[in-house]
């Protein structure tokens, strides 16, 4: 994602790639090239670290990077806090048509008895379930709650570990690594007589760079924490 982000950065006319840091490399390379904006594409072990020393340098920040729990979301608001012209946009999917599937997911949420998420990645990926899938769990869990939807009906034993996925927030998500994958997400829902499928497929990691590269022209404009690219298509 990095080396993709690059060339998408360096391929836009009105942004100027001016540092690369790869592991190893110190993070002051990037203050002393003038960076106005981070793009952290690494690894949830690292990202938070980045994200502090950024927010500490009055730089802008736009994480692809898995990994945000609640707890890691306060932290940053704590980060940012201190530093108020700041912007960090946090998005567990960049990719246009995620995004959609994201919103249509939630906006059919409301009517279907039973919701499941099967997510699909190559087999490179480090974490299970994905960022996107949570988040998607989450929206769908949200616009539940606010119709008063009652919990699903559906059966959760298991005779063994895993069978059912795993809950977040009530909606099973079920995890698949395989070769030739890139990154796809089925939201299925269920009622008497009919299903409906929600799916996205990102065929290429090209599929990303449109959203990233908005997020970094938005940021500069959006102090504070910006969660999701759904407000930045508005
Ligand atoms: N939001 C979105 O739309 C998307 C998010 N992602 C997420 O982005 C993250 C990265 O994905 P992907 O590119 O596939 O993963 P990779 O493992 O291919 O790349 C991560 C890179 O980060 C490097 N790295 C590790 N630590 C540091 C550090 N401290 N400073 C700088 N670089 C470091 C790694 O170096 P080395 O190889 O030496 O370990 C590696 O090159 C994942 O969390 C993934 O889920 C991915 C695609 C889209
Ligand atoms: O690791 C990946 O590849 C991806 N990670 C993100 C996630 O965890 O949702 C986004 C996309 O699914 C690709």
């Amino acid at each position: 994602m990095g080396l993709e982000v690059c060339k998408a950065v360096d391929a836009a006319a009105d942004l100027d790639l001016v540092a690369l840091i790869n592991q190893g490399d110190s993070l002051e390379s990037a203050s002393g090239s003038g960076a106005r904006v981070l793009v952290d594409f690494t690894n949830p072990g690292v990202v938070m670290e980045n994200l502090r020393w950024a927010i500490g340098q009055g730089i802008h920040v736009v994480v692809g990077t898995s990994g945000f729990t609640e707890e890691r979301l306060a932290q940053v608001r704590g980060w940012l806090a201190e530093k108020p012209g700041v912007g960090v946009v946090i998005a567990p999917n960049f990719g246009i048509g995620a995004i959609l599937m994201m919103r249509f997911a939630a906006s059919a949420a409301r009517y279907f008895d039973s919701v499941e998420i099967i997510e699909q990645h190559h087999p490179r990926k480090l974490d299970a379930p994905s960022g996107t899938a949570m988040h998607t769990a989450r929206l769908i869990a949200e616009a539940r709650k606010a119709a008063n939807c009652p919990p699903m009906p559906d059966a959760t034993q298991e005779e063994l570990d895993g069978a059912r996925g795993t809950d977040i927030d009530g909606v099973r998500v079920h995890a698949v690594r395989a070769a030739g994958l890139v990154a796809h997400q089925e939201v299925l829902f269920g009622a008497a007589g009919e299903t409906l499928t929600i799916r996205h497929d990102s065929l290429d990691r090209s599929s990303f760079m449109p959203g990233v590269v908005l997020a970094v022209r938005e940021v500069v404009k959006r102090p504070g924490l910006t969660l999701g690219l759904d407000e930045l298509l508005d």
